[in-house]
């Protein structure tokens, strides 16, 4: 495949452009904070000095970004992406962001020759560094298959979800049900334990039965002992419930329980827990 731009350095780009790097794909790299980029540099990449300066340079651009205002300004501002789309240049967004904001970045992008797919991830920073990732991917199907070589490497399985929109609703329902998820998972330790039950034992009883899942299994043994190392920073997962609650309100869908789990996230970010992992949230039910 051609060489691969790469914009948004932090947990998840780092590992999916160094995941890409060590399979052989040729990758330049911009962040905005650019000394990020550095040890990239050391696993082989390139780096350009703004996104248009990469998007110049390579044939697809793969964008891992924050939140919507990150993912449009690297596309709108000055020197962002925008200015060197043309016929050619595809670009492909993975950050999770909401169907309206990939809309209008697809529009830009297609409105000046170039092509455009959202394919944001489920699978957080270690699934990342092992190519596990699971590809939501909607937009140009031409594009989709073009860049199959690179999903191949960073995930585990990629779906062609149909029109722009698509990926970026079915990424939200996913993380509005594991943020629901972890509540209810952060209630039940906090509740064995005050109940005078082995936290350890809970653990133990749940990896056994119908509810046993990764997502317990990894973070329970670290949330009992209040550690929360950030593979999925709790600012981006209160973003997602934020955004999927908007989707229920376009659609009329009552969430009473996504609501909830989404006032102890704001909770948690009012604590200055945001940079933590998301279940850092066990903090605003466990005291
Ligand atoms: N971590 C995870 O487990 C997963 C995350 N995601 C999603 O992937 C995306 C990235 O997540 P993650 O890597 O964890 O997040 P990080 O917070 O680690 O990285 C965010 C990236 O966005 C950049 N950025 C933020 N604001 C701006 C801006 N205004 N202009 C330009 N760049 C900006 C940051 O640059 P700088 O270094 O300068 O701050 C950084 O490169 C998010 O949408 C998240 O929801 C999806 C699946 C799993
Ligand atoms: O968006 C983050 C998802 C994290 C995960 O799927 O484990």
């Amino acid at each position: 495949m051609e060489e691969i731009g790469f914009l948004g350095i932090g947990i998840m780009g780092k590992a999916m452009a160094v995941n890409l790097l060590r399979h052989g794909f040729k990758v330049t790299v911009w962040n905005r904070t650019l000394s990020r980029c550095d040890e990239l540099v050391q696993h082989g990449a390139s780096v350009g000095e703004t996104p248009a300066a990469v998007i110049k340079k390579c044939k697809y651009t793969i964008a891992m970004l924050s939140d919507p205002a990150a993912a449009l300004s690297v596309v709108f501002d000055k020197h962002g992406a925008l200015e060197h789309v043309c016929a050619g240049k595809g670009y492909i967004d993975m950050s999770t962001v909401d169907a309206d904001t990939s809309s209008q970045i697809s529009q830009a992008i297609t409105s000046k020759g170039g092509s455009f797919l959202e394919a944001p991830v489920s699978g957080s920073k270690k699934p990342a560094e092992d190519g596990q990732l699971v590809i939501l991917a909607a937009g140009d199907k031409d594009l989709y298959d073009q860049v199959v070589p690179a999903f191949d490497v960073l995930g585990k399985k990629s779906f062609f979800l149909g029109k722009i929109g698509n990926g970026a609703k079915m990424k939200l329902v996913v993380n509005m049900i594991m943020g629901s998820m972890m509540n209810a998972f952060s209630e039940g330790i906090v509740l064995a334990d005050k109940s005078g039950l082995d936290p350890h034992t809970l653990l133990d009883v749940l990896d056994l039965g119908a509810i046993a899942n990764p997502m317990f299994k990894m973070k329970g043994p670290a949330m009992i002992k209040n550690s929360y190392p950030p593979a999925f920073p709790l600012k981006h997962q209160q973003k997602d419930m934020r955004l999927a609650l908007a989707l229920g309100d376009e659609n009329a869908v009552p969430m009473p329980v996504a609501a909830a789990a989404n006032e102890t996230f704001k909770k948690a970010r009012s604590l200055g827990l945001g940079d933590l992992d998301f279940s850092a949230v066990f903090e605003t039910l466990s005291k």
